[in-house]
């Protein structure tokens, strides 16, 4: 595994929500802020202070003494053709492209920087702290050397998943990169129950949160998979089997989330053009 400390001319394409928390892992896990250059027009007030506090090179516009080793590009899928149009100053022949884009395909970039060793990722807001989970995949120029210095950089922020089809990023993507979404509709979901159940609005809010937190993090520490946990909780006869038979009746929510995911891989397929 390369190391932190060893990588150079990093430069971060827009330092959002996602290029924010991969910003703060790699100052936190040792990048040398020297080694940093920080391409956007309008940083949030965090970030402007992470830059203002490690004195990392900020930049409005891609700047013309620089030529990146590691490219991250983490603007909005939206605006990235316009973006792509500007960083001719900071590439060359030796670059290596990182997308964090949802549904941004190699093809789509090789079109507009030409052919390039690229990795195409989807990571999810976990990565804010350091509990990401990040789908990886490379096309072939990238080198050993290049997927291992991306493996220490995606690591810097979460649990990285390398996938050997392109396409299986669309379906990464419905998982865990919209992921975390879908368990914060669960924590809303258990709240507003237990609202109409006669409790207090906060006090649901605080059972439903700290239940899916203790529940993450028992999984985290248990070699048992998801469904013997849930069969830990369930006596029988008893009040969880009582409140399984409805969330499990007919098909249960397996049909929900099919026809979630595969909108979200769709979608990802979509945002392709
Ligand atoms: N949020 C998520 O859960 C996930 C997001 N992603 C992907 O990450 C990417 C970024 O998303 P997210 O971080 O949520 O978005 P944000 O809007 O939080 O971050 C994007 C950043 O890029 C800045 N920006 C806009 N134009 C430029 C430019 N020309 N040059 C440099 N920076 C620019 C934005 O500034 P301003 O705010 O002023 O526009 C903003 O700071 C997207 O492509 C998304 O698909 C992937 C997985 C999960
Ligand atoms: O909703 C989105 O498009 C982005 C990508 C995955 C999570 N957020």
């Amino acid at each position: 595994m390369a190391d932190l400390g060893e990588i150079e001319e990093l430069v971060l394409v827009g330092a959002g929500n996602m290029g924010g928390a991969m910003l703060s892992g790699w100052v936190a896990g040792g990048v040398r802020r020297e080694a940093i250059t920080v391409i956007d027009p309008n940083p949030s007030n965090s970030i402007k202070s992470l830059l203002d506090r490690s004195g990392i090179r900020h930049h409005v516009a891609p700047p013309d003494n620089i030529k990146a080793k590691i490219l991250v590009l983490a603007v909005k899928p939206q605006v990235m053709y316009a973006v792509l149009d500007t960083l001719a100053p900071v590439i060359d022949e030796n670059t290596l492209v990182i997308s964090v884009a949802a549904g941004k395909t190699l093809t789509y970039f090789e079109e507009r920087l030409g052919k390039l060793a690229m990795i195409r990722t989807i990571p999810n807001t976990p990565s804010m702290v350091g509990r990401g989970v990040i789908g990886a995949f490379a096309n072939g120029l990238v080198t050993e050397v290049g997927r291992e210095k991306a493996d220490t950089l995606l690591s810097a922020v979460g649990q990285v998943e390398w996938v050997e089809k392109e396409a299986d990023i669309d379906a990464v993507t419905a998982i865990s990169g919209s992921g975390p979404a879908y368990a914060f509709y669960l924590v809303e979901c258990m709240a507003e129950a237990g609202r109409k159940l006669g409790l207090d609005e906060e006090l649901a809010m605080r059972l439903a949160r700290g239940t899916v937190i203790g529940a993450g993090a028992l999984m985290d520490g248990s070699k048992d998979d998801a469904g013997t946990l849930r069969k830990n909780v369930t006596s029988p006869g008893g009040t969880t089997a009582a409140a399984l038979e409805q969330l499990m009746a007919e098909d249960g929510l397996q049909p929900v989330f099919d026809r979630a995911l595969e909108a979200a891989c769709n979608r990802s397929r979509e945002l392709a053009g």
